[in-house]
């Protein structure tokens, strides 16, 4: 059944079960207890585990799709890697999906993937493991448009660790249960670990009635989802398009909304500057423009200038 499915479904299958195997490897790093951090730049570490997961990932994809454009955040990984690191099998129940005619005809050349193998690293070596995810992104033709969010240390209810949410634009999502935010309230959610003066000015401008300050541009839209927060505010550069694609294309696919901090969808081909330059802005359940039209017009001018 999977040789015939679209391109996109089969991506999307086989993104899922190789982002579950990567959380296991980010499990494992953990569990031996020698994270191995390298510093790529200020409050920019990078571990063990971003780096084995993201040689798994780019593996697998590249192994069953190498025609693909892929872009990790961890730049060129040797894709030399045992079997137990390659994931051949296709999530059966999504490969099946019936896939929306948009998507339908894309070649390969039309797909760039995004892979942000563990998001939240910062918070990964604090010990704020549930803030991690794995993130891989699919964007067709310069848009975000499928994802993964996996979390490695989600506890279900059986005790098992591990989720994975997915979504298409035209399709749906699974892998959680949407819920609404509070109406009486206005929860942000925003940076732990990358604030400065202006992003301060950004968020204080919400008034919001409370402000949730975790890691992951991917941990923060599923509190968006799963009606933890109303936004998602992030006025400065230091997320990159990897941060982005799979939170965008499922909050996106579920309804939501996610631009930069003038309200402006991001390009995801694969020339673009790795930068969001502008600042995150999500929101669901939301009128995305009257938020953006609450950030001071001279922060939004002064954000990545
Ligand atoms: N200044 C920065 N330098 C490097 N990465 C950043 C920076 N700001 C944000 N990011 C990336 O965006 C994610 C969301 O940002 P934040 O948690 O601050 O809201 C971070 O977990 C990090 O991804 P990663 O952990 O994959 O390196
Ligand atoms: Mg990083
Ligand atoms: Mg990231
Ligand atoms: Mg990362």
């Amino acid at each position: 059944m999977s040789a015939t499915s679209p391109l996109v479904m089969r991506v999307l299958a086989l993104s899922l079960n190789t982002a579950k195997r990567a959380g296991g490897i980010i499990r494992d790093v953990l569990n031996k207890g020698d994270l191995g951090i390298v510093d790529k730049g200020v409050n920019d570490p990078q571990t063990e585990a971003d780096r084995s997961a993201q040689r798994c990932i780019i593996a697998s994809l590249n192994r069953q799709f190498p025609s693909i454009k892929i872009i990790g955040e961890e730049g060129g990984s040797d894709l030399n890697v045992c079997d137990d690191w390659l994931v051949k099998e296709f999530d059966e129940t999504l490969v099946q999906q019936s896939c929306p005619i948009a998507w339908r005809d894309a070649q390969p050349e039309d797909f760039v993937i995004w892979v942000d193998p563990l998001d939240g690293t910062a918070e990964f070596t604090k010990g704020f493991v549930e803030h991690v995810t794995v993130l891989i992104g699919i964007a067709i033709k310069n848009t975000a448009v499928g994802g993964i969010i996996h979390q490695p240390f989600y506890k279900q209810a059986n005790g098992e660790l591990g989720r994975t949410i997915w979504g298409l634009k035209g399709l749906g999502t699974g892998g959680f249960t949407s819920k609404a935010a509070p109406a009486e309230e206005f929860i942000i959610t925003t940076t732990r670990s990358h604030s400065n003066a202006l992003h301060q000015q950004a968020v204080d401008a919400f008034n919001a009635t409370n402000v949730i300050k975790v890691g992951g541009a991917g941990y923060k839209v599923l509190q968006l989802l799963e009606g933890k927060a109303h936004a998602y505010v992030f006025a400065t550069p230091g997320c990159k398009k990897w941060d982005t694609c799979a939170p965008e294309a499922v909050l996106e696919a579920e309804g939501g909304s996610l631009t930069n901090i003038n309200g402006e969808h991001y390009e995801y081909h694969a020339a673009v500057e790795h930068v969001n330059r502008r600042g995150v802005l999500a929101s669901m359940n939301q009128k995305h423009e009257q938020l953006v039209d609450k950030i001071p017009l001279a922060v939004r001018e002064a954000v990545g200038k």
